[in-house]
């Protein structure tokens, strides 16, 4: 049966799997319908101005202090955190990785998780880490929440099913879907391993960013994000749940499911989006405009302007622009830049940068298209073209992004990275000017 979501983004839903679970007029009656007890989830603070605000009503078998009491520390794997104090053993320079396969071993969403850099500090909700994720096996009775940040999760490669206190959501390559600080799920493959790209947002939630003089259409539209109905499980099996918290992995024993919501209302719940649905916007005569135009989240900080973390695509479209370069211009960025290749080709290095690849351009480190890509532009006729069946991401935060000593031992760190750009030669030649 496909599952069943709510458009629309950041609304505030309703969704009941038996009528009248939902107290009607009030979020805490004396009794709520069939036995269910009532549990807030916030998501920012109580005060939190009411556009800002986020928080939901679960009405479930148990409250959450029935699932989770003493936490025992586990091993985190290779999960690691902002601020990493393992030592970074790579010298400061342009990075890129070529795809790291699906490893053959039994992993779950939570022992397949690997972090490639971490950057800010999770404890004063700054800042970000990047993850792959590896899944080959899906979670029977292990439940996982984050406490350290939301979950935004790249599909790359097979797709991923989260069962999580709020509904199902399923994702295939060219999806996203979001799960909240502090919301419990389990990961499923319903068809084969995984491969996602994570990005765990340790600061304000992603919201939509501002359109301006854009108009109120187009870039990511709101109806095209999707919120599960509720679905519950009535399940009494021993299991564990796992908590990301402080940097640690917790854990602790459940005598029964914990996604046991049976009805909830409100706006803070996990959400899918298909990035197809994006419709970019960009120069329709000439120049290349700044990649936040393809922005699809954004996650704030206390600077406007300064997103503690840009979500931001690199999706099929049209190349129209006359006497142009057309590619990325060559640039330094205060904002550091971790890159993945969803499918295709990306524009800036159409051999070397591989679909489940990843890059990281850091803080001030010039790049740009590489010596084929800048070959091509300089000198291909500028008949409009379109780069079809690509997508590309970008995780652009304002923290300077630590490499994991996991990622800087990966065998898939290509050492000669640099040297895509190694063959861009001197052309000054005071004597010769082009027409302007
Ligand atoms: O570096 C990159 O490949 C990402 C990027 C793309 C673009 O079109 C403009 C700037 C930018 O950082
Ligand atoms: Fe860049």
């Amino acid at each position: 049966m496909p599952l069943a979501y709510m458009s629309g983004f950041g609304n505030s839903f309703e969704t009941e799997t038996l009528p009248g679970a939902l107290p009607v007029g009030r979020n805490s009656p004396q009794k709520v319908g069939y036995g269910l007890y009532a549990e807030q989830l916030s998501g920012t603070p109580f005060t939190a101005p009411r556009a800002a605000n986020q928080r939901s009503w679960l009405y479930r078998i148990r409250p959450g202090v029935r699932h989770m009491s003493r936490f025992r520390k586990v091993d985190p794997g290779l999960v690691r955190t902002a601020p990493d104090r393992e030592e970074a053993e790579l010298a400061l320079g342009q990075l890129r990785w070529a795809p790291v396969p699906v490893p053959e071993d039994p992993l779950t969403f939570r022992t397949g998780l690997r972090t490639v850099t971490t950057a800010g500090d999770a404890a004063t909700q700054i800042g970000m880490a990047a993850h792959l994720l590896f899944v080959t096996r899906s979670m029977e009775n292990e439940y996982f929440s984050n406490a350290d940040g939301e979950l935004l999760v790249v599909a790359q490669n097979g797709s991923l099913r989260f069962r999580t206190e709020f509904g199902v959501i399923e994702i295939a390559p060219g999806e996203i879907c979001v799960i909240p600080r502090g919301v419990i799920f389990k990961v499923e493959i319903p068809a084969g391993p995984a491969r996602a790209y994570v990005c765990e947002n340790y600061g304000g939630g992603f919201t939509l960013p501002e359109r301006g003089p854009i108009g109120a259409n187009c870039l990511a539209n709101p109806r095209d994000f999707l919120t599960p109905v509720a679905a519950y499980e009535d399940k009494e099996e021993s299991g564990e749940l796992y908590m990301k918290w402080g940097g640690e992995l917790w854990c602790c024993e459940v005598r029964q499911s914990p996604l046991d919501v049976v009805a909830w209302h409100g706006n803070y719940a996990p959400y899918k989006y298909d990035l197809r649905r994006y419709s970019p916007v960009g120069p329709i005569l000439f120049d290349h405009a700044d990649p936040s135009i393809f922005t699809v989240l954004t996650a704030p900080s206390e600077t406007p302007g300064t997103a503690n973390v840009d979500f931001v695509i690199f999706p099929e479209r049209w190349m129209v622009a006359e006497n142009t370069f057309r590619p990325p211009w060559y640039h330094r960025n205060i904002m550091s830049e971790f890159m993945g290749l969803i499918y295709g080709v990306y524009d800036a290095k159409p051999g070397g940068f591989k679909p489940g690849g990843m890059s990281l351009h850091n803080m001030m480190l010039p790049h740009g298209p590489d010596t084929e890509a800048f070959e091509k532009a300089s000198n291909e006729e500028l008949k409009p073209v379109k780069q079809e069946g690509t997508m590309a991401f970008m995780f652009e935060t304002r923290y300077p992004q630590r490499v994991t000593r996991w990622a800087a031992r990966l065998p898939q760190l290509e050492e000669t990275y640099a040297d895509c750009w190694a063959g861009l030669k001197k052309h000054f030649a005071p004597g010769r000017r082009e027409p302007r």
